[in-house]
């Protein structure tokens, strides 16, 4: 009897570890395992309940909850037993992974997350494949991220991390309940418009309310967990997004992305603004495609010089701090392939000049401390 009781406890114990793929968190806590029964000869029962029907991660939990159980010392057999949460069970469950917070935009001023958005004046700067690869190079570093995408002109996050099929399709994201669970791809849990539109025209379409009830629903309802870092990829300019954004997170952080040319400055300039206006802080530009390393070490302008100086300069003026270029990426086959290829060029090509470039914007942005605009300090006067 102590024997079953202690291979019971070790059983648990090494159930412990497995991770449900989709909320990342042992499914022990996850009220998944609702028993272990050791039976004569070390034959192990587990009892395990899906929060739910046709949940698309069961076949590796079931999987790794077998490997675990029968990686036990003392263990002969085991047995699965697979059912799925009562809607009670489930319902107890997401308010737990709320942690008890009432329902609305998950990262308020007061949160621990720091929240980027990325933006340009236009598009086709590479606004996201530098968010793309930010988000990456961070998580690669040990900080959890996230990258909502909301970029209704192209929403191009899945592809570029990897998350779409042959046909270039995004996956569907897990419901539970009102609770959405985003795809994870090198470590950083993804939610785009493109997972929920069935073909590209629909979201283009969206005027502002339904677009505001999107990015809404995206703060509100998607389990990110504790993040360290939320990135959002915003569609270029000025539009209903931008301010959606900008009244949902005032105190996001704002990179402004553009390219050498000069000419682009004023655009970028006011993509800069319009965050402002709703109380979010510039803190840096990215200028893209700044020039084409030779292979004899010359670089070759293609598209001028002076873009990233110029936009930075017009959105330090009447600032108590001057907006910095936080880097330069070059022109870059690598980045280019690991685009298309959905691994990041941080990851797949290191030592290439942009992956240099993005590894040091993304050093930058963690050294750089997160600006206090809109957090409680805590202070009081006396
Ligand atoms: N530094 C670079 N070198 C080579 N190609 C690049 C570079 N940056 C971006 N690109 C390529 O330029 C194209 C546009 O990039 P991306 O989709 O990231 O732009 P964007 O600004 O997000 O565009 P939009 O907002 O219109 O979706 C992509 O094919 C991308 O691979």
């Amino acid at each position: 009897m102590a024997d079953d009781e202690q291979l019971g406890g070790a059983v648990l114990a090494a159930l412990s570890r497995v991770i449900d793929p989709e909320i990342r968190r042992p499914v022990t806590e996850l009220d998944m395992i609702r028993g272990v029964d050791v039976q004569p000869g070390g034959t192990v029962r587990v009892d395990l309940q899906l929060t739910i029907t046709g949940c698309p991660a069961a076949d590796t939990i079931e999987r790794d909850v077998r490997a675990a159980a029968g990686s036990v010392d003392g263990v002969t057999a085991v047995d699965v037993d697979v059912s799925v949460m009562s809607p009670a069970t489930r319902a107890a469950l997401t308010d737990r992974l709320r942690a008890g917070r009432p329902r609305g935009v998950q990262f308020t001023p007061d949160s621990l997350t720091r929240v980027v958005a990325v933006t340009s004046g236009k598009g086709g700067v590479g606004k996201s494949t530098v968010a793309a690869n930010l988000a990456v190079a961070l998580a690669a570093r040990g900080q959890r991220v996230g990258i909502v995408d909301v970029d209704v002109h192209g929403f191009s996050i899945p592809g570029l991390m990897g998350l779409t099929d042959e046909h270039g399709v995004a996956p569907r994201p897990t419901r539970v309940d009102s609770m959405i669970l985003p795809p994870v791809a090198h470590d950083v849990k993804v939610v785009s418009i493109g997972m929920f539109v069935d073909d590209v025209s629909t979201a283009v379409s969206w005027r502002g309310p339904m677009l505001h009830r999107t990015v809404s629903q995206f703060l509100t309802d998607v389990f990110f967990g504790d993040l360290d870092v939320l990135l959002l990829d915003l569609p270029p300019g000025t539009g209903d997004v931008a301010i959606s954004v900008g009244q949902l997170l005032p105190h996001a952080e704002v990179l402004v992305v553009t390219t050498p040319q000069a000419a682009a400055a004023d655009v970028a300039e006011r993509s800069g603004i319009v965050a402002r206006q709703t109380g979010q802080r510039v803190i840096g530009v990215v200028e893209n495609m700044a020039g084409l390393v030779q292979p004899d070490g010359s670089v070759l302008h293609l598209f001028g010089e002076g873009g990233g100086d110029e936009t930075a300069a017009r959105l330090s003026r009447g600032q108590d701090a001057p907006v910095p270029v936080l880097g330069r990426v070059p022109l870059s086959v690598p980045l280019r392939e690991g685009g298309d290829s959905g691994v990041p060029v941080v990851l797949g090509a290191p030592d290439d000049h942009a992956a240099v470039a993005l590894t040091a914007i993304a050093e930058r942005l963690t050294t750089m401390g997160r600006g206090l605009a809109g957090r409680k300090l805590g202070l009081s006067v006396g």
